[in-house]
């Protein structure tokens, strides 16, 4: 369970693994502080490259993860695959409204399978998907690189997106999830949490570090001197 009253959740790419040993890895980085596995789910169709399906969460779930999934869908179309990380154990689902036929109905189906739903905003996507399901979203997840890669630089201008979302959240009067995905370091999080973000994706910035404990201690440390407080 993700605890509301929790500001901020990193969410470790799994991306950035060894796959040869993902169980373990999976372990290790919640050994070290992790809340949250990300999950990116590409389909080299919506995106130029290929990942994994739903039977990598439902081996994860029966080698005994419990942690929270959350599944990032660069896939289209959306809704098979969404059916299959349900069934598969998926605690929250994005996807991006682009690859959607019908965006409140994928949403609607994640919801009515017992998981969070998301929506996910490329860097050059407009805010304007949002409009008319601020009502339905558990959680927005601002993309801060191009999806398709892990290991690219954080696009700047993601900060001015991530301030607007937050002013969009806040005056939803909703407990809505902001993720940030894409170049997160200890360098640049305590500058996109201070923009309003409450959650984390960072793959080879934790993956790549021979010490996973450390490397998202140096997060939460940049975290703990965050100059502003988001209402939650
Ligand atoms: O969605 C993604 C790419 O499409 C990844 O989640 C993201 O890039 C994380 O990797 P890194 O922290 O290495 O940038
Ligand atoms: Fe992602």
């Amino acid at each position: 369970m993700i605890c509301p009253s929790q500001p901020y959740l990193i969410a470790p790419s799994i991306l950035s693994a060894d796959f040869a040993r993902l169980g373990e890895e999976v372990d290790n980085v919640l050994k070290a502080g992790a809340d949250v596995i990300h999950f990116d789910v590409m389909d080299n169709h919506y995106v130029p490259n290929l990942t994994f399906g739903s039977m990598i969460c439902k081996a994860l779930r029966d080698y005994g993860v419990d942690a929270p999934v959350d599944v990032h869908l660069m896939v289209s179309p959306v809704d098979g695959m969404i059916e299959q990380f349900l069934e598969a154990g998926a605690s929250i689902i994005t996807f991006h409204p682009e690859a959607s036929g019908h965006v409140d109905r994928s949403l609607q189906l994640i919801k009515d399978g017992g998981a969070k739903c998301g929506l996910v905003l490329n860097p050059a996507t407009s805010l304007h998907h949002l409009d008319y399901v601020m009502d339905k979203v558990d959680q927005i997840l601002l993309m801060s690189v191009n999806p398709g890669f892990g290991g690219q630089s954080f696009i700047e201008s993601t900060l001015d997106k991530v301030r607007d979302v937050r002013k969009l959240i806040d005056a939803s009067g909703r407990d809505i999830r902001l993720e940030v995905d894409g170049g997160i370091k200890a360098n640049n999080i305590r500058a996109i949490a201070e923009a309003g973000a409450d959650m984390f994706v960072a793959g080879s910035a934790i993956f790549n570090e021979p010490d996973y404990r450390a490397a998202i201690d140096a997060m939460r440390q940049e975290l703990s001197l965050v100059n502003s407080v988001i209402s939650k």
